[in-house]
């Protein structure tokens, strides 16, 4: 009975990984009663492009076969989602230098993430400039939870926040240096009661020194978007930071160029104020997913100051940032269902993080 099943899997592709999800090893065990069949899938993305794709197509064939599909999650994977109790994917958004945007890619990319329909959280770990909450609008303190050992984070646009800016007020200068940021920082993701997430994005501080290093080593995370500006100098420092995760064996999930092309509000013109392309050779060189260009717009630094997120507006800006978010959940999907194809046909899987 479950063979007609089987044999109807097999006209499923992964769209990223390019093979037939039964062949991929992503088929549990398959069980059928009164006509339901019962699929557990091996993915790891929630609300993925990609990952809603097989889930859609596998409802269409398994119905087309004659059975109700009913489908179930079912991972054993190596990433720290996968093996650290209750832990989401955990998205690292960094820069190899300050104000380049990697603020605004963190908080387009959270909102944009939740638009979809996942559970995400946003976490301003970025103790020098901490800009979420003006970015977002939220000025509130924290409560505690019931347990009064946890603290519960702020909501906004349906995400879950915390910011080191909500405990010391934005404009306080931060007084702490070095070992004790990583410190503070590491404590605060744990001592966060963040409530059921699929993604928490996390605001680096900028830079690519050891405080980056230590942090992501000490939380679960799945992989890193690296943003730069085109300009040489933006793009030296960003590949220091490619190389950095390289050498520590922890991913890199693509590189997003930000303030690309600046489209003329008045005669339409394109012009390149801080050179383009740039963020595509990074990624070529070293062989890494290139996740999209957000153009320089006023829109977008705008939206920074009225608390709005320029995703959720529709224009074309918006509609880059949205690219980037479905590419970096695609991402994040296919190092989890690689991790489980690997882990399944007992292969090694790359080392998972030292958490
Ligand atoms: N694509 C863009 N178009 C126009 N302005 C932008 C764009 N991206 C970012 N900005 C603006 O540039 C400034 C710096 O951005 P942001 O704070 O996100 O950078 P950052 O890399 O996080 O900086 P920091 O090093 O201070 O943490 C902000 O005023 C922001 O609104």
């Amino acid at each position: 009975m479950t063979e007609a099943i089987s044999t109807a899997l097999r006209d499923v592709e992964d769209p990223i990984i390019e093979e037939d999800i039964l062949s991929a090893g992503l088929v549990g065990e398959i069980t059928v009663e009164d006509g339901v069949a019962e699929i557990p899938l091996a993915l790891g993305a929630p609300h993925s492009p990609a990952e809603t794709e097989i889930a859609d197509q596998v409802r269409e064939v398994v119905d087309e076969a004659g059975y109700e599909p009913s489908l179930s999650v079912e991972i054993d994977d190596q990433t720290p989602a996968a093996i650290v109790e209750d832990a989401p994917n955990v998205i690292a958004v960094s820069s190899g230098k300050g104000g380049v945007g990697k603020s605004t890619v963190a908080v387009n990319l959270a909102t944009a993430m939740a638009d979809r329909g996942a559970r995400v959280g946003l976490f301003d770990a970025d103790v020098y400039g901490p800009n979420i909450p003006r970015m977002l609008g939220v000025h509130g303190h924290p409560g505690m939870a019931d347990d009064d050992e946890t603290i519960i984070p702020l909501e906004r646009y349906g995400l879950q926040l915390m910011s080191i800016g909500f405990l010391v007020g934005e404009d306080d200068p931060v007084i702490w240096r070095g070992a004790m940021v990583d410190k503070v920082l590491t404590q605060l993701y744990h001592d966060v009661a963040w409530d059921d997430l699929d993604y928490l994005v996390v605001d680096l501080p900028p830079g690519t020194g050891d405080a980056q290093l230590t942090m992501l080593q000490q939380m679960p995370v799945v992989g890193s978007v690296v943003v730069t500006t085109p300009q040489d100098v933006a793009l030296d420092n960003a590949r220091k930071g490619v190389r950095m995760y390289d050498q520590h064996d922890a991913h890199v999930l693509g590189v997003v160029e930000n303030m690309s092309t600046f489209v003329c509000p008045d005669c339409g013109n394109e012009h390149d104020v801080f050179d383009t392309g740039g963020g595509e050779r990074l990624a070529d060189a070293y062989d890494i997913l290139f996740l999209g260009r957000i153009p320089l717009d006023p829109a977008v630094r705008e939206s920074g100051e009225t608390g709005e997120p320029v995703v959720l507006a529709d224009t074309e800006s918006a509609a880059t940032f949205e690219d980037v978010a479905g590419n970096v959940m695609d991402r994040v999907g296919e190092i989890r269902r690689e991790s489980h194809r690997l882990t399944a046909t007992g292969q090694n899987s790359p080392p998972a993080q030292q958490i």
